[in-house]
């Protein structure tokens, strides 16, 4: 498990060990300068005469830079430090200069100086990136945009150096210079980094889009803090799945792993039922309950034998897969779906309208207009950004879909406050805020983005949630702990479909068995 604290904690943390004397910029720097000695030995077969430019802001991220460009510097690498600020800290100043490291001073330069600083800078092999790190307000301003926007443009043009491998490598002092660190915002220009070696904790923004695509391969130093209280945001890793995994033992059988009911589909959508009730199958769901129209059911058993079609006893439901989302949405073509969506909406409403215990829940799609005022945290909702956006503006909010993509953590809190329930954000990254604590999942290919990948990850989390009803039910924060793991299994299902390649909705279900033995461990 990865877990990330915000840039507050991070500092309350810091504060008495600062007090105490310990060095933790020493630390850090240290551990920075390393880091970048061995992407150095990595890119080239001789420190001497490697290239290192410092871009360095004025608090103590560019402190983090300079101390380390010193320690740079004695091994014998070229440093220059590029100050981008009228002010940078003194010690790591007079210390990287006894090194033998060059300073270039931006303060007062017109924007033909900030050029050529750029174009020399993207002649390196390693940038590191030390404009600002968790004190950054808002976007970069002044010289540190100017040059970071011109450096993005001479990298993008390829102007690297002429015996290296194109351009240079680019390493973030504790997270890209003007992300949001809690929040993963992207308020301006951003120098994309392909590593970030971040001090004393992991911070959210790391984790999260749009930032994380901006980050490179994170690398954590431990630099002695001890943060105690919950983190912000947590990341689950395969073995954390594969231990919580529910593996069946003899004195098990189909009711105790559970019974998922699935309302999902319609005449014109019926092969959302099939991925659907397949995704839960595939999970090992103990078995899976079919509640629809009747022509749907055929093909659902038609697909997949196993299913049961009629009502009974359910541990979890799955709502909502390929049910339009019915009349109170504008239609997006006059063909007729829009009432077809009213009818299948209300045979749905219909179908939980007898459903007397409580029992977690996936809504998805159309179903998440089915909610109700007030959801329990055992409701799972599944919406993309677009349904996102219906959902939060048919609450009040006046937010758009971009808005949605541009903090994805920020409105699936929203979301998560207004209902209740457990929100659970589909995209390249997935975001899941539970009551207490949020989840961070990029497990999945870009390939995933494809029609139905969503309605076999609503079967699999109803399988998932089902085989721990009751214990689910219970405990407020558990749900969002398993939909992050059912986001985990599903992406890693994606890849085992077909490593490096295209996958259909289908192929992601039919690759859960095996992606599940590998997590358990047989
Ligand atoms: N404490 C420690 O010992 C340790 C700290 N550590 C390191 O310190 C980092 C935090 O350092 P920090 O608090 O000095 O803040 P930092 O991120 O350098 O930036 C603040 C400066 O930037 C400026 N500025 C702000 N926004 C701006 C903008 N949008 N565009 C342009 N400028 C902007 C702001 O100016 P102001 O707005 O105040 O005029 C201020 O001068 C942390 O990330 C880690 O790397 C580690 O070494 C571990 C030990
Ligand atoms: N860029 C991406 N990279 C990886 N996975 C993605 C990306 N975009 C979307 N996904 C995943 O693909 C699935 C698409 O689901 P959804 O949008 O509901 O499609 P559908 O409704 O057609 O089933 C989700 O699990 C989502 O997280
Ligand atoms: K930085």
């Amino acid at each position: 498990m990865i877990s990330a604290w915000d840039a507050d904690d991070v500092r309350a943390a810091e504060a008495p060990l600062l007090e105490a004397g310990e060095p933790l910029m020493d630390r850090a720097a240290f551990a920075l300068a390393r880091q970048v000695l061995a992407d150095l030995r990595a890119r080239r077969r001789h420190l001497r005469g490697a290239r290192v430019v410092l871009l360095v802001g004025a608090g103590n991220n560019g402190g983090d830079a300079l101390f380390a460009g010193a320690v740079l510097a004695r091994r014998g690498v070229a440093v220059t430090a590029v100050l981008v600020s009228d002010r940078a800290h003194d010690g790591g100043l007079t210390t990287l200069r006894r090194a033998g490291g060059r300073v270039v001073d931006l303060a007062g330069e017109g924007p033909e100086r900030v050029g050529a600083v750029a174009a020399q800078a993207a002649r390196a092999d390693v940038v590191v990136d030390g404009v600002l790190g968790i004190g950054a307000r808002g976007a970069l301003r002044g010289r540190a945009a100017e040059l970071v926007d011109a450096l993005a443009e001479a990298l993008a043009r390829g102007d690297g150096p002429a015996d290296g491998p194109g351009r240079p490598w680019v390493v973030a002092v504790d997270l890209p210079s003007g992300i949001g660190a809690d929040d993963g915002t992207l308020p301006g220009p951003v120098l994309p980094a392909d590593r970030t070696v971040t001090f004393g904790a992991v911070k959210p923004g790391l984790l999260l889009p749009p930032a994380a695509s901006r980050c490179g391969e994170v690398t954590a130093v431990d630099i002695g803090l001890a943060l105690d209280g919950p983190p912000a945001l947590r990341r689950l890793e395969a073995a954390d799945v594969g231990r919580a995994w529910p593996v069946p033992g003899p004195a098990d059988h189909k009711y105790t792993r559970g019974v998922v009911g699935v309302v999902a589909g319609t005449a014109a959508y019926p092969g959302a039922a099939v991925l659907t009730t397949s995704g839960a199958v595939r999970a090992g769901a103990g078995m899976v309950r079919y509640r629809g129209p009747g022509a749907v059911g055929q093909a659902v058993v038609a697909a997949r034998p196993e299913v049961v079609v009629g009502p009974g006893r359910v541990q979890s439901w799955v709502v909502g897969p390929g049910i339009p989302s019915g009349p109170d949405q504008p239609p997006d073509a006059d063909d007729g779906q829009h009432e077809r969506g009213g009818a299948a909406l209300a045979a749905a409403r219909g179908e939980l309208a007898g459903v007397r215990e409580p029992a977690p829940a996936v809504v998805d799609a159309g179903g998440l207009a089915l909610l109700g005022d007030r959801c329990p945290p055992w409701f799972v909702l599944t919406p993309h950004a677009g349904e996102l956006t219906t959902l939060l503006r048919s609450r009040g909010e006046d937010v758009r879909r971009h808005e949605v993509e541009a903090a994805p953590l920020r409105w699936a809190r929203r979301a998560q406050e207004l209902t209740g329930a457990t929100v659970l954000l589909k995209g390249g990254v997935t975001v899941v805020v539970g009551p207490r604590g949020a989840f961070s999942q990029a497990d999945a290919p870009g390939w995933l983005a494809t029609a139905g990948a969503g309605d076999v990850l609503a079967g699999l989390l109803g399988a998932m949630l089902a085989a721990r009803s009751a214990e689910v039910v219970e405990q407020p924060t558990l749900a969002a702990e398993v939909a992050a793991a059912a986001a985990l299994v599903h992406g890693r299902a994606a890849r085992r479909a077909n490593p490096g390649g295209p996958v259909a909705a289908l192929d992601v279900a039919e690759a859960v068995p095996a992606t599940v033995a590998e997590l358990v461990g047989r």
